[in-house]
């Protein structure tokens, strides 16, 4: 098997909900986008997946999210923007879109400060 991963970010507003203390307040971070996928079959160039392909379907993702106030999208109305939610709906979504392309989504990580990330797998 092989794993690819792509590194990418983006910048948004949030605050957590039924959550007491400052991040119940608006303030907003600069995520970091961590995805991770496998294959066990590379194409005729030794590519599992162009990382070119990889970064541009997660880019497009990320443009719903970013420089937005991510309690307000439809995947945070019903549930805290926490950093555990956002790579959860990312894998979803990138699950969706790269289904039938030969790869799977392992794992997402956000990282929503230098010290701190959350990761979604299945
Ligand atoms: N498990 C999680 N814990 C927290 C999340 C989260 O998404 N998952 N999110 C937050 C807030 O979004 C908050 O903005 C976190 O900011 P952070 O930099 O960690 O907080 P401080 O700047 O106050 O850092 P200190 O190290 O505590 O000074 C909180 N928790
Ligand atoms: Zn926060």
């Amino acid at each position: 098997m092989y794993r690819l991963t792509i590194h990418t970010a983006f910048a948004a507003a949030h605050n957590l909900t039924h959550y007491q203390g400052d991040c119940e307040n608006l303030h907003g971070h600069n995520w970091k986008v961590e995805v991770s996928v496998s294959t066990d079959s590379l194409d005729k160039a030794g590519l599992g997946i162009d990382f070119k392909i990889l970064k541009k379907e997660t880019n497009d993702l990320l443009k719903t999210l970013d420089h937005k106030y991510l309690n307000e999208l439809t995947p945070f109305k019903e549930i805290s923007p926490s950093s555990e939610n956002i790579a959860r709906h990312l894998y979803g979504e990138l699950t969706r879109i790269f289904s039938g392309r030969g790869v799977k989504v392992e794992m997402v990580t956000v990282w929503e400060s230098d010290f701190a990330a959350a990761s979604y797998y299945e």
